[in-house]
């Protein structure tokens, strides 16, 4: 089931700390090691997520002892073996868990069935299923040929030389080889020969070092010939430790760098990794450095702190990534911000991954406004000059890592929804709090109240003390009842004042309005037939629906003051100052009726107070978004204050809320 969407503000820095959650290929990794392995394991930093969820439940399908208390798990190992002879075992899209799994089922022998979700089902398998079976293993595809699901059945297990595997499309093929066949060198060394140049060599690392953690020290010569030397035996190490993931990392150590450059950032660091890390991904960091930005090193930590002085841009330029294809995505976000196009080549295994990682990041980042091109191994990214951002409600293809890196496109110049966020379970589960605490969204000061208070004339001077953007919410409201008039579109007819809504042929250049390309005259609005209107057409759901995104697209840095009557309440929620002003319906109907006086409208004080008695009740009693302090607002009466005192009033508020 798809998740509901999340809209992310638009950001003017970043900073803060996160502790990353633990790395998932150490984790699944080191599960099944412990799972096959002599003795007892105590493994720390466990990641939580569906992919570990997935390995879990399936040791246990197979018989193996797991006690999960938070972060940390118990393994009793099987000691070579699995209990269960049989089991259908759900593989979800984890393939770090099908992969060694279909190794060490396949070496071992029984009756088992692995399968997973429907991309699980396109993602290759072959290259692994052929070598497994120079061993004598009985496999069977029972869906497409060289895909899963499979069938995997006895073991004849025998040794007739170098065993040969394809590293040139995943390297989980040779780990998963690496992980499973000390299971079989009691007796012999066993040689497995890399065929094609080996991708993503650094998790290939990763396996061999986990491997020595369990006993296991295997010969290599270069990255063509593996040997798992005879007397190989897996040995619990008793406690082992989770590294924090580095790809994860990645997100967090670009927002260090984005957010500080756009003004308002401190350094942000990921804590769990550091310059001793096992993982390959923390290279990310060491290319941004190359790319400009300021990198600091820990034992446990990285952090980011804007870009290296002098430079005014990321450096663009051709990086090869064939030895971090998951944190080089995170490069084609931050090439966006560069000085120059980038091109991130020897990404084909993109092509394979939850999606097909390529086709899926051009189509989203032209979204955007950004120019990409694409060929089968390679991606370049233009960089976005901030006039041509465009507002995008982004896809993420059930790919945890295209939901991740698009929350850096909220650094842009434009709203961003990113679709079905939960997708991010795969390996990060709670990523948009932690995002979100870093994250530093553009100021809003929200100010709502009833008709004359003197929310506009307030929000426009508080604005220009600030050097703010400000929207009056009400002229939106009050131009499509404008323009329904004119037509004689029925205000009770809400899919035609829908419409209308959503096609306002409005834009706002220089404080001024400009209705189908000609500057309009803001006094017409201001008629009290207009603003009746106004109020009535705004009682309707879908007409409110059809300005919500207008609105909020006046977010703009270096900040926003917003007027209205939902601005705290609805549009924007996460305002950090919520004003909400009053005064008494006498003296908002004095003032307006000066107001209508001074220029120059006729007007007689107990209508314009018994009309103001009027919209107050509809704006009040509306089913939606109907005029109310929102819990956090700060209440302010200015029946007794001028406007300069007001104005002083809600910038001192301010001052206190930063
Ligand atoms: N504190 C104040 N003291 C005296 N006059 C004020 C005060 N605040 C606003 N006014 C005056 O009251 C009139 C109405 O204010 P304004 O138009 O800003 O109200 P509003 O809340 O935005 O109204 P609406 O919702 O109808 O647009 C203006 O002439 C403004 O100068
Ligand atoms: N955020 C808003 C702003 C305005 N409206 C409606 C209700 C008002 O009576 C009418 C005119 O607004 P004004 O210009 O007087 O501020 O528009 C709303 O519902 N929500």
């Amino acid at each position: 089931m798809k998740s509901e969407a999340r809209d992310l503000p638009p950001l003017i820095g970043a900073g803060g700390r996160v502790k990353l959650p633990g790395s998932k290929s150490i984790s699944n990794r080191v599960l099944l090691l412990a799972a096959l392995a002599e003795g007892q394991a105590e493994i720390t930093g466990l990641l939580d997520s569906d992919d570990t969820r997935v390995m879990l439940a399936a040791l246990q399908a197979l018989g193996i002892a797991v006690r999960r208390e938070g972060e940390t798990a118990h393994v009793q190992g099987g000691a070579g073996r699995f209990p269960a002879a049989q089991a259908d075992l759900f593989m979800g899209n984890a393939g770090t868990a099908i992969r060694p799994l279909t190794a060490a089922l396949a070496l071992l022998g029984g009756d088992y069935a692995l399968h997973g979700v429907p991309r699980m089902h396109e993602r290759p398998i072959g290259d692994l299923v052929d070598a497994l079976r120079q061993f004598g293993c009985e496999i069977r595809y029972t869906g497409q040929e060289g895909y899963p699901p499979l069938h995997i059945g006895a073991s004849h297990f025998r040794l007739n030389g170098d065993v040969a595997v394809r590293g040139d499309v995943s390297s989980q093929f040779l780990t998963a080889l690496l992980l499973a066949l000390p299971l079989k060198a009691s007796d012999h060394d066993i040689a497995i020969a890399v065929q094609g140049e080996l991708i993503s060599k650094p998790y290939i690392e990763i396996t061999l070092n986990l491997l020595r953690r369990f006993g296991v020290q295997v010969r290599r010569t270069g990255w063509e010939r593996f040997v798992i030397p005879a007397g190989s035996g897996l040995r619990s190490p008793g406690r082992i430790a989770v590294e924090g993931d580095a790809s994860s990392a990645s997100y967090f150590l670009a927002a260090g760098v984005l957010g500080q450059w756009h003004g308002k950032g401190a350094p942000v660091r990921v804590e769990g990794v550091g310059r001793d890390s096992i993982q390959g991904d923390v290279a990310f960091a060491r290319v941004l450095e190359d790319l400009g930005a300021q990198v600091r090193w820990g034992d446990d930590f990285i952090e980011t702190d804007g870009l290296q002085a002098g430079l005014t841009a990321l450096r663009g330029g051709d990086i090869d990534c064939l030895a971090i294809p998951d944190a080089a995505m995170t490069l084609a976000m931050t090439a966006l911000f560069a000085d120059a196009p980038t091109t991130l080549t020897a990404i084909g295994s993109w092509r394979v991954k939850e999606t097909d990682r390529i086709h899926a990041m051009a189509t989203e980042l032209t979204k955007l406004g950004a120019k990409v091109e694409s060929g089968p191994d390679w991606l370049r990214v233009h960089p976005l000059p901030a006039v041509q951002w465009r507002s995008a409600a982004i896809a993420t293809y059930d790919d945890h890592r295209m939901a991740m890196c698009f929350s850096l496109a909220s650094f842009g110049h434009a709203d961003i929804r990113i679709l079905d966020p939960g997708c991010v379970a795969k390996t990060y589960p709670g990523y948009f709090d932690d995002f979100a605490r870093i994250a530093r969204p553009v100021p809003v000061i929200a100010i709502d109240g009833p008709t004359a208070s003197g929310k506009g004339s307030i929000a426009t001077a508080v604005a220009e003390a600030l050097g703010f953007v400000c929207l009056d919410s009400g002229v939106l409201y009050r131009l499509t009842a404008w323009e329904a008039l004119q037509q004689g579109v029925p205000l009770d007819d809400s899919d035609a004042l829908t419409r209308l809504a959503a096609d306002l042929p409005v834009t706002f250049a220089a404080g001024g309005i400009v209705l189908n390309g000609h500057v309009f005259d803001a006094a017409q609005l201001r008629t009290e037939a207009v603003g009746q209107a106004a109020s009535t057409i705004a009682a309707i759901p879908s007409v409110r629906e059809a300005l919500f995104a207008l609105q909020r697209s006046f977010r703009r840095a270096p900040g926003l003051v917003a007027d209205g009557r939902d601005m705290g309440t609805v549009v924007f929620p996460d305002a950090p100052l919520k004003v909400f002003l009053t005064a008494s319906a006498h003296s908002r109907a004095e003032r307006r009726y000066k107001q209508l006086i001074s220029q120059g409208i006729p007007a007689i004080l107990a209508d314009v107070f018994a009309e103001l008695e009027l919209r107050d009740a509809r704006d009040t009693q509306r089913d939606v978004a109907a005029l109310k302090p929102a819990p956090d607002a700060q209440l302010l009466d200015s029946t007794d204050l001028s406007l300069e005192q007001t104005v002083e009033a809600v910038l001192a508020l301010w001052r206190q809320s930063v």
